[in-house]
C-alpha cells in the first residue's frame, strides 16, 4: 500500500484529528491492510446473510422476540472491542468481499492499479429497491468505493468526492454477477476526473457514472 505522505506531503496537517493510535492528523486515517483469519470472512458472510434476512422475512412475534435477543448477545460480544477509526479491520481486507466492510457491496477486486480498478460482484436480497432491481442508491456506494481505490492506485492524495453523476441505463439485476471498471480520465491541478461502468458478464451497460474527486487542502477535512 502506497504511504499517503508519499502521495501528499501536507498529509499530515488535513483537519485536526485525535491522533490515536492508527490514525492521523489528517483528514483520513492511514489504511493498513489487516491480518485477518478466514473465520473474520465467515463472520461477515453470516451477518451479510442475516442482513438478507432482516429484509426479506415476516416474522412471527415470538420469533422476532427470540431473534432480538440473539442479536443483543451478538452487541455484548462485540461491543468491548470497538477501536477508533482506522484501526477497525473492516475495510482493511483488500481480498475480502467489500473489503471486509459491511457498509460495502460484497464484491472482489480483480485488478488494482494506476490504469484503473475492476471489481466482480452481486447485489443480493439487502439491496432490493423494488421490482427485483438493485436499489437506486445502491450504485452510487459502489461507485464512490470504486472511485477512491481507483484515484489511490493512480497516485493521488486525500481527496474527497465533489460530484458524481450516474445515468442508469438499464435495470440492475439481484443475483447476476457483474462488472465494474473505471480509470482516471484526467487531473487538472487538485481535481481528479473519473470514469466507471457498470455491467454484465456479456457486456450490457446497465449503469455509467463520472465523478470530481477534489485533493484536499492543508487544513482541510
Ligand atoms: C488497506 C485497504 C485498501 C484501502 C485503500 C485506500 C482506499 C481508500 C478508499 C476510500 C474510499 C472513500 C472515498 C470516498 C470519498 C468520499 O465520498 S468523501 C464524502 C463525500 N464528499 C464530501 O463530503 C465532500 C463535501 N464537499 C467538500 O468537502 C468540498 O466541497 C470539496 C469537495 C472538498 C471542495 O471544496 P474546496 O476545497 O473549497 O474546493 P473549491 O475551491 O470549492 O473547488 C476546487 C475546484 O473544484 C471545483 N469543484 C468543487 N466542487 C465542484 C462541484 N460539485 N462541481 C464541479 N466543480 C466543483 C471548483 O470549481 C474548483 O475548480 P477550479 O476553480 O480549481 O478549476
Amino acid at each position: 500500500m502506497t504511504d499517503p505522505k508519499q502521495l501528499d506531503r501536507d498529509y499530515d496537517h488535513h483537519g485536526d484529528r485525535s491522533g490515536a493510535r492508527g490514525t492521523t492528523r489528517g483528514g483520513f486515517p492511514r489504511f493498513v491492510p489487516a491480518k485477518v483469519g478466514p473465520e473474520y470472512g465467515q463472520l461477515l458472510e453470516a451477518l451479510r446473510t442475516v442482513q438478507d434476512l432482516a429484509v426479506s422475512t415476516s416474522l412471527p412475534a415470538e420469533v422476532a422476540e427470540a431473534a432480538a435477543g440473539k442479536a443483543r448477545e451478538l452487541i455484548e460480544l462485540l461491543t468491548p472491542h470497538v477501536v477508533a477509526e482506522g484501526r477497525q479491520t473492516a475495510g482493511r481486507v483488500p481480498r475480502l468481499p467489500g473489503r471486509g466492510s459491511l457498509l460495502l457491496m460484497p464484491w472482489i477486486i480483480e485488478k488494482i492499479d494506476a490504469d484503473g480498478v475492476r471489481s466482480r460482484g452481486m447485489f443480493r436480497r439487502f439491496h432490493l429497491g423494488g421490482n427485483s432491481a438493485a436499489h437506486g442508491g445502491t450504485l452510487p456506494l459502489l461507485f464512490d468505493d470504486l472511485f477512491g481505490l481507483i484515484q489511490h492506485a493512480y497516485g493521488r492524495p486525500i481527496s474527497r468526492t465533489a460530484y458524481l453523476h450516474i445515468d442508469y441505463r438499464k435495470v440492475t439485476p439481484l443475483n447476476t454477477e457483474l462488472i465494474v471498471e473505471g480509470a482516471v480520465d484526467r487531473v487538472e491541478g487538485r481535481k481528479t476526473f473519473i470514469n466507471a461502468r457498470l455491467t454484465d458478464l456479456d457486456g450490457n451497460l446497465l449503469a455509467d457514472c463520472e465523478a470530481l474527486m477534489v485533493q484536499l487542502l492543508p487544513g482541510q477535512q
